[in-house]
């Protein structure tokens, strides 16, 4: 079926502010994806449909049974050479840093980084911070080495993973607020030194709502919400009220943030009701606008 923008109905090229031709958008054939918690869940779904998007995808996660059964799925739906399976603990520096060298190594580059693992434990409170705040730095600055121009890299773009938790309070889980909050800031603080070292990659929040994955039940348990176990139930009316979501609805707002090439520090917050990107205080004071050598 012929192209017509969704905004101008043109057939031609033309200039609007939503479509395709107009937006500058990233191709993700042929390109290089990383996407850590692979395994199942969100992760699962944004390796999916960057598969779908024509890219080559390494996953990565701790749970070398389940990477290694969807490596098998995947081969089957999308061939051998599409992905690579890379077992590695998102804590570990010596782990994370052998991963991304062997994906460079066999790939030939490094696009596109998803810091998607994550956990819910308010009682192992300190494995929380390292697994959700300390794994987003960890990938980011190790990625950054095999993306940044400066390295001869080719640019791209890097999405955390944080949560509606990072942009609100969630009363059941204070230190996994903190830690998605920790990736807002760490986010937009990166997003700017990258535009202000020229670095030529972008880097982006997504924000998402309940969704129906396994890390969901954590909050039902005494094993991980411990003392604030009393609260589950207000998790509970929240969902009830304003439902879950499914995470393919999720990958699609991942999407525009990988492609949308105009994006860099921005959060898309998505629930029940649509995705939307959040706007945040003005800052304290612009920006210097020339690039700054950080050697
Ligand atoms: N499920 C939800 O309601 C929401 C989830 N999120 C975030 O989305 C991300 C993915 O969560 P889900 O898919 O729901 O969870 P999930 O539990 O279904 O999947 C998480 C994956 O990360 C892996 N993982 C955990 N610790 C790891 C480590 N140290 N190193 C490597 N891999 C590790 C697990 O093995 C698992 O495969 C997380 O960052 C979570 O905080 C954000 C908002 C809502
Ligand atoms: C298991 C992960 C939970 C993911 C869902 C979540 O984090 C929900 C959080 C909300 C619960 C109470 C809140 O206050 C949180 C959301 C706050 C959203 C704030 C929106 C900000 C804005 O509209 O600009």
């Amino acid at each position: 079926m012929r192209y017509r923008c969704p905004v101008t109905s043109d057939r031609e090229e033309h200039k609007c502010d939503r479509c395709d031709r107009c937006l500058s958008v990233m191709d993700l054939k042929d390109k290089v994806a990383v996407v850590t918690g692979a395994a199942q869940g969100l992760g699962r779904s944004f390796v999916e449909i960057l598969l779908k998007n024509g890219s080559k995808v390494a996953l990565i996660d701790v749970n070398k049974s389940l990477g290694d059964e969807l490596k098998s799925t995947l081969d089957q739906e999308y061939g051998r050479d599409r992905t690579e399976f890379f077992t590695a603990d998102v804590t570990s520096e010596e782990d994370l840093k052998g991963a991304l060298e062997k994906i460079v190594k066999t790939f030939g580059r490094i696009d596109i980084l998803c810091n998607n693992a994550g956990i819910i434990n308010e009682k192992h409170w300190e494995k929380t911070i390292a697994v959700n705040l300390g794994g987003v730095v960890r990938g980011t600055y190790l990625a950054l080495e095999h993306m940044k121009k400066e390295n001869g890299g080719n640019g791209g773009v890097i999405i955390n993973i944080s949560s509606m938790a990072g942009l609100g309070p969630l009363p059941v889980a204070p230190i996994y607020t903190a830690t998605k909050h920790g990736v807002v800031g760490f986010s937009r603080a990166m997003a700017a030194v990258s535009k202000l070292a020229d670095y030529g990659v972008r880097i982006n929040i997504l924000c998402p709502w309940f969704v129906k994955t396994s890390l969901l039940s954590s909050l039902n348990s005494e094993d991980y919400i411990e003392r604030f176990l009393p609260l589950k139930a207000m998790s509970e009316t929240m969902i009830q009220k304003h439902g879950c979501l499914e995470a393919d609805v999720v990958a699609k707002a991942f999407l525009v943030l990988v492609k949308d090439e105009s994006k860099n520090g921005d959060a898309l917050m998505i629930d029940p009701e649509g995705a939307v990107f959040i706007s945040f205080p003005q800052k304290a004071k612009d920006l210097p606008s020339t690039p700054v050598n950080l050697e």
